[in-house]
Parts: C-alpha cells; sequence; structure tokens
C-alpha cells in the first residue's frame, strides 16, 4: 500500500514555496473577508471547530489535499478499518476503531470467532461493573468491594483516567476507582493508606503483561492485601486485563478475572477496550457504551466526509502546515475546562508516541519536519506559566483552546470568566501588539517620553501565532467518545502524509531494555557498555541504598 514517499508529491514542493510567502502574512488581514470565519469553521459530532485563526487560507488547503490524494489517503482509511495490517514494522493491524462498531461490522472484519470473543469481554464488563454497583462483588472477609485499584500506565492508564475526569457528573457513588501509574513507591505509598484492604479490588492492566511499573506496583499491592488478610483467599481481590492470560495467571488471578487484550489494539488507543473497565466501574457500564457510540460517530465521520469538510482531516493538515511547513515544532493544548486538566498528558503519548519518529515506511528519513513537541495545561493556569513564552519569545506556538460553552459546576460567573480568557488569549496570540501601540498606551498611561521610549519594545508582541478553538456543550459520555476519536483519527491521517507508521514505539522499547540492564547493574551485573557517566551514577545510588 505504500506507493509513494512524502516528498515525491509535487504539492509538497509547493507548499514549501507557499510556505516562505505566508510567514510573513499577516493572520489577521484574513478577516478582511468577512466570511473567514464561516469559511474556516466546521461542525461535526456536536464538536465546532474554528480554524479561521490559522496561517492559511483556500490556496493552502488545495495543495494540502491535494496531497492527501497523492498520499492516497482514502486507501490508507480503509486499510485501517478494513483491518490491514498497517503497523508494518510489528506486523499487526490497528483495530481499535473496531470496538466501537456495531457487532455486524466486527464480524465483516474480524471473523465471527473474534467478533464473539469481543462479545463475551464486553459482557465480562457489563456484569463486572452490575456486581460491584449492586454491592454483590465481595472481597474475602465477606464485605462489599467498595474501591478499585486500576494499576496500569501509558495507554493502559492514561485514556480511562483523562475520561474518567471529563465525566464527573457521571459517577456512580457506590464505587470509587483510583490508578495508579507511576512505580515510585511514594504514590503507593499514598494509594494505599486511602484503602481498605477488606474492601479493595485491584485491577491489573497490561497488554504485555510484562511492564516493569505494572507489575512492581501489582505485586506491592498484593504484598499488602496478603498482609492484612492472612489465611484468607485473595485472589478474588484481582482482576486483570491482557493479551498474556499465561502470564496474568502465573501472577495469581484467577482465569475467569482475566479480560483479554487483542495484539491489534495499539495500548495508547485502547480504552475502548476492556482497558476502559476502571472507567466503565466509574460512570457505569451503559455511559461507557455511550462513550464508544460518540467515537463510532466520529468514526463514520471520518470515513465519510469529503476531505475539505472532514474534521480529522482538516485538523491533521493544519497541523502538519503548521509543524513541516511553516517550522512551529511544537503545539501548546490549551482546554479551558477544569475537568479536561488531564487531558494534555494523554495526549502527549497519543501524539508523540505515535508520530515522534523520522523514518518513513521504507526505511528512509522523512526530509520534513514530523510530530510537534505537545505540552499544555488547563486554563487559566497556563496563561500564568508558559503562555509569556508563547507572547513574547521568537518561538511560535501553534495552540489548540478546547473549551466548554456551559459550565460543570452552578459559579456561572466563574464560567463566563474563563471563557472570555480563553477566547482573550487566542485573540492575543493573533493580534499581538506593535511598537506603536505600545508607545500609544505608555504615553496614555501618562509615562515621561524617556520611559516610553524604555518601555515599549518590552511591551511588544510579535502575534501571528496561529490557533484553532474547539469548542463544545458540556461533556457528555458521547460527545468525549467524539472528541477522543477526533484526535486518534487526527495523528492517523499525519502519520500517513509523513508515511510513517504511528502504531509502533520502538524508542519506548528501548528505554525498557536499558532499565532492566541497569537494574541488573544494581544487583550486582557489571556491564561495561554503560558510560561512566551513567556507571558512576549507579555507584552513588549504590553507596546511598538503604
Ligand atoms: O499495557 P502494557 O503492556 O503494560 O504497556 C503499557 C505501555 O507501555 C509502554 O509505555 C508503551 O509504549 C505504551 O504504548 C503502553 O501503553
Amino acid at each position: 500500500m505504500h506507493s509513494q514517499t512524502t516528498t515525491q508529491s509535487e504539492h509538497v514542493n509547493t507548499l514549501h514555496d507557499k510556505a516562505n510567502q505566508y510567514l510573513t502574512h499577516s493572520i489577521s488581514d484574513y478577516f478582511n473577508n468577512s466570511l473567514r470565519f464561516e469559511q474556516f469553521s466546521l461542525n461535526a459530532c456536536n464538536i465546532f471547530l474554528d480554524y479561521s485563526k490559522q496561517n492559511l487560507d483556500e490556496n493552502v488547503m488545495q495543495s494540502l489535499l491535494g496531497w492527501a490524494d497523492d498520499m492516497q489517503l482514502n486507501t490508507a482509511i480503509k486499510g485501517m478499518f478494513g483491518g490491514e495490517r498497517i503497523n508494518h514494522t510489528e506486523d499487526r493491524a490497528v483495530l481499535h476503531s473496531i470496538l466501537r462498531a456495531p457487532a455486524d461490522k466486527q464480524k465483516s472484519v474480524l471473523g465471527e470467532q473474534v467478533a464473539n470473543e469481543i462479545a463475551g469481554a464486553n459482557q465480562q464488563m457489563k456484569e463486572l461493573c452490575q456486581k460491584l454497583h449492586k454491592g454483590e462483588y465481595l472481597g474475602c472477609t465477606g464485605n462489599a468491594i467498595t474501591d478499585v485499584v486500576a494499576i496500569g500506565i501509558g495507554g493502559s492508564y492514561y485514556g480511562a483516567k483523562v475520561a474518567q475526569e471529563s465525566l464527573k457528573a457521571f459517577h456512580q457513588q457506590s464505587v470509587k476507582v483510583h490508578y495508579l501509574a507511576n512505580i515510585d513507591g511514594s504514590a503507593v505509598a499514598e494509594k494505599l493508606a486511602l484503602l481498605n484492604p477488606e474492601t479493595t479490588l485491584v485491577i491489573i492492566i497490561s497488554k504485555t503483561f510484562s511492564t516493569q511499573e505494572t507489575l512492581l506496583n501489582a505485586k506491592s499491592a498484593r504484598s499488602w492485601l496478603a498482609s492484612y488478610l492472612t489465611n484468607y483467599d485473595i485472589s478474588d481481590h484481582f482482576v486483570a486485563v491482557s493479551s498474556n492470560i499465561t502470564k496474568a495467571i502465573e501472577f495469581g488471578v484467577k482465569e475467569t478475572n482475566i479480560l483479554p487484550m487483542w495484539d491489534w489494539v495499539g495500548g495508547r488507543f485502547s480504552v475502548w477496550s476492556a482497558v476502559g473497565l476502571p472507567l466503565a466501574i466509574a460512570i457505569g457500564y451503559k455511559n461507557f457504551e455511550q462513550m464508544r457510540a460518540g467515537a463510532f460517530q466520529m468514526d463514520e465521520h471520518f470515513q465519510n466526509a469529503p476531505f475539505a469538510e472532514n474534521m480529522p482531516v482538516l485538523m491533521a493538515l493544519i497541523g502538519i502546515w503548521n509543524s513541516s511547513f511553516l517550522g512551529y515544532n511544537s503545539l501548546a493544548v490549551l482546554p479551558y475546562d477544569h475537568s479536561l486538566r488531564a487531558f494534555p498528558g494523554y495526549l502527549q503519548q497519543v501524539d508523540m508516541e505515535s508520530n515522534g519518529k523520522r523514518i518513513n515506511h521504507f526505511g528512509d528519513e522523512i526530509k520534513l519536519t514530523t510530530a510537534p513537541i505537545v505540552f499544555g495545561q488547563e486554563g487559566t493556569n497556563g496563561q500564568h506559566a508558559f503562555m509569556q513564552l508563547m507572547h513574547q519569545s521568537n518561538e511560535i506556538v501553534p495552540a489548540d483552546f478546547i473549551v466548554s460553552l456551559t459550565s460543570n459546576s452552578d459559579y456561572h460567573h466563574h464560567h463566563t470568566m474563563l471563557v472570555a480568557n480563553c477566547f482573550a488569549q487566542s485573540e492575543a496570540l493573533m493580534v499581538g501588539k506593535t511598537l506603536k501601540q505600545a508607545k500609544a498606551n505608555l504615553t496614555e498611561q501618562g509615562l515621561s517620553a524617556n520611559d516610553v521610549e524604555r518601555l515599549a519594545p518590552h511591551k511588544v508582541m510579535p502575534g501571528n501565532s496561529p490557533s484553532n478553538t474547539i469548542v463544545f456543550d458540556h461533556f457528555t459520555p458521547k460527545r468525549l467518545g467524539a472528541f477522543l476519536a477526533l484526535y486518534e483519527h487526527k495523528i492517523f491521517v499525519q502519520g500517513v502524509m509523513w508515511g510513517l507508521n504511528s502504531f509502533d514505539q520502538w524508542g519506548v522499547e528501548l528505554g525498557k531494555e536499558l532499565g532492566t540492564s541497569i537494574l541488573a547493574v544494581m544487583g550486582g551485573e557489571s556491564n561495561d557498555t554503560l558510560s561512566s557517566s551513567t556507571q558512576n551514577l549507579i555507584s552513588k545510588y549504590l553507596d546511598k541504598r538503604q
């Protein structure tokens, strides 16, 4: 399916030529066209995208869309949804989206047997949720489970965590769901101190069941349970979600308490599978299904809307224009919504772990800048921190402002101020402030001519920073599903355009390997391949080790 490299398209050269000219184009000037906002915004699945504050026009869009055709984006989309093994370095299909599709679609793509496995896993999730909510899941001392600790990291953590926080209004009161991801012992101690072992269920989530952090945290949780519940069989306090059933059983999880995963669901896209179990427990299985339904709605939009009106495709092309052509190598993700405060962290994994690569399908270096450095924080906190750099440094940082029109709380006047700040920031980043304006402001404030001259340059803001504003009414499970799928597909499209495999993560694997080797050195093994810096740091640690 990979018929050509990114740079073989003539549109790429055209876009490079255009970029030089657009770099000095004022975004504000696009608004001389009174239809700018109408023409550069769209609605899909109850999510509204305003991209009128981007530094592009119809001309650039046409080249980007032409390039998408050259890269056979349409075929690539069909390939992914149809179950082609597009993750070619691991020889796997990429089918997280099938988990949110109706059963007949699952059957036609995966066959009857796997479709039945999916249905079985869903049934298992549903029953477990119901049992917990009714207080019928009992711990070994006969008390009902009241708390669930989900142990997992990366994709086996972030999706469920971010969705659970976003959907607070839908939380079930009967069971509290907690997460443990970091390997730091302080995190473990803090979490376990809140819990009663008699009424705690531990869900170990690991696709491979070999991730160091997850296994160590799970072992510590097991010791904690065992030390309190001596003389009891604690196996009912464990549930596992994994594609490695053997290892989960070896750990001590009952086979009937293991929910499956499949190799065609990538970790960072796995919240739609049983990896979403803690989330389903937190919000109820019906709401979890609604979230899948929302994502399916976005899947349908993505597969059927013409590219010029296709939200994930447009967001992908805009992002590529910014990073690969205009040379803006970062993306600030700024949710003006407290419930989405974990979203920047989640997106860091989904985006950077997917597209933070420089080699194309043919094994050659990609001649374009690929994934941006994604960072962000909830508004307005970010305004009092890194946004200074966005206004006045010599970096241009494109931004995604994400804002809910309705408040999640009764403090409506807070919400008005929050939204006002969001709109003010995107406007200020675009408009900036000229030297002339800065001087006029200072003169108005009554400063002496000398002070006006001295201070004015410090008050200048270059402006012209592009941004998207993504707007929705408050989150429902369905809308959140659509929103998460929007970013998933955006990232997929970007991978196709850059000609890279968005679904492996060899860089992360190297860290895991070295982590294991260094742990062995700390345990007494010698390893002369390590640098003297690392050897000495290990010695320093060993000198102090308690
Ligand atoms: O689910 P696990 O096998 O424990 O993997 C957890 C995580 O490990 C690594 O960080 C991978 O890069 C992630 O994509 C994955 O989600």
